[in-house]
């Protein structure tokens, strides 16, 4: 792509810092949304994605911080960090203040909707009232003109009879029709991104199609860009134009969302599509991915993903892969952070097959880890 992105970032990094260690949450991030893209953020719970999708507005709080990186939103720094002349790192210059990112992004360029509707709405007033109120805070609307407004919106995301459904409670509402109204208040500041969080995870498989089927017309009716948090693969094939996978802090894999499902680059997507329920095969045909996801805190060496790879050779204990471009598709990257791939020289081919399975529930090998990049690089 050309044009400017809408949102680029760059090496993100977001920590905690607990008692029992330093939480390497995002370990490193960099993707770009352009504008009018819905790009989705998939993986396994705990793999970073909330932390991630949270940093881009800097809504992280104690203990985690956000350390390293470049965020940065029509050619504003939401965040940067430069090194001081005693190697610290500090704020840069340009990053905007908490007091602009809260007035000047947060809900009017960018918004939020939250995998639990509850957590948004107050439960004590009326769906049209906090809607209402939300409009005329942030735009130039008031009293009958914004209730207006309102009005238009619940129509517009599809909730039936929105004249008299306005003055009902959210515990009136199902929870597909209080996920609607998210969506309209993440709507009604016309911001140019949409951040969701697995908003359509406690709904039933009918409801959440309805709903990706919204999101898709509202898409294509407003040009908003969206980023799409999901656990789920057949929510990306749905709705994702281009997608980022990600495993234990890092994106291990991102491209297309046709690419990713034919051209697969690395054995995470693979298993996390073949984890994926189809039409056309049963629920005992399912492949779930074996083991469980180690920690963020002490990661495994080399590849995280080794100790459950199918494909891991010595190799891929030792050294770090990196993103690496493997193919170019309409001008946007697919890149693979796996040795698989010839793009990398590191000897994948000479290392010998590391078998995890009869590992069984060995420890991985922790050691010190080198770093590759792919030969262009
Ligand atoms: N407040 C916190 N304190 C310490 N660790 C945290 C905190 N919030 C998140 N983490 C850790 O950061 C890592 C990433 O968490 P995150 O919530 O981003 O995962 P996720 O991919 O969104 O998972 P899920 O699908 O379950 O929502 C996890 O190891 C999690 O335990
Ligand atoms: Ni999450």
């Amino acid at each position: 792509m050309s044009s400017e992105p809408l949102l680029r970032v760059e090496n993100l990094k977001t920590q905690f810092f607990t008692e029992s260690g330093t939480v390497r949450a995002v370990d490193g991030i960099s993707f770009e949304v352009y504008e009018g893209e819905i790009v989705g953020i998939v993986g396994e719970s705990g793999a970073g994605k909330s932390v991630a999708s949270m940093s881009l507005l800097r809504l992280i709080d104690n203990p985690g911080e956000i350390v390293d990186g470049e965020i940065t939103y029509k050619g504003q720094t939401i965040f940067a960090v430069s090194e001081t002349a005693d190697g610290e790192l500090e704020p840069r210059a340009d990053m905007l203040s908490n007091e602009a990112v809260r007035r000047e992004i947060r809900g009017n360029e960018i918004a939020v909707i939250f995998q639990d509707p509850m957590e948004s709405l107050n439960p004590v007033f009326t769906i049209g009232g906090q809607l209402r109120e939300f409009i005329e805070l942030n735009r130039d609307l008031e009293g009958k003109a914004a209730r207006e407004e309102a009005i238009d919106m619940l129509r517009e995301v599809g909730i039936p009879d929105a004249e008299e459904r306005y003055d009902e409670y959210p515990h009136q509402f199902s929870g597909g029709m209080r996920q609607r109204v998210l969506i309209a208040m993440a709507l009604a500041c016309q911001p140019s991104l949409i951040i969701a969080d697995e908003p359509t995870t406690a709904l039933d498989v009918t409801v959440e199609g309805q709903i990706l089927d919204l999101v898709d017309e509202l898409q294509a009716k407003y040009g908003t860009s969206f980023i799409w948090v999901t656990h789920d693969m057949g929510v990306v094939a749905e709705i994702c134009d281009r997608v980022n996978v990600m495993y234990l802090g890092e994106i291990v894999e991102q491209a297309p969302v046709d690419e990713l499902f034919h051209e697969t680059g690395h054995p995470y997507t693979s298993a996390l599509l073949d984890s994926m329920p189809r039409p056309d095969r049963t629920v005992a045909d399912l492949d779930p991915i074996r083991g469980v996801m180690p920690e963020a805190i002490d990661p495994p060496s080399g590849c995280r993903f080794h100790p459950r790879c199918p494909d891991a050779r010595e190799v891929c204990r030792r050294v770090h892969p990196e993103p690496t471009e493997i193919d170019r598709i309409d001008g946007f990257a697919h890149r693979s952070a796996c040795f698989k791939r010839d793009v990398f020289d590191v000897g994948y081919d000479e290392s010998p097959p590391i078998d995890n399975l009869a590992r069984g529930e060995r420890e991985p090998d922790r050691g010190t880890t080198e770093i590759a990049r792919g030969r262009d690089e």
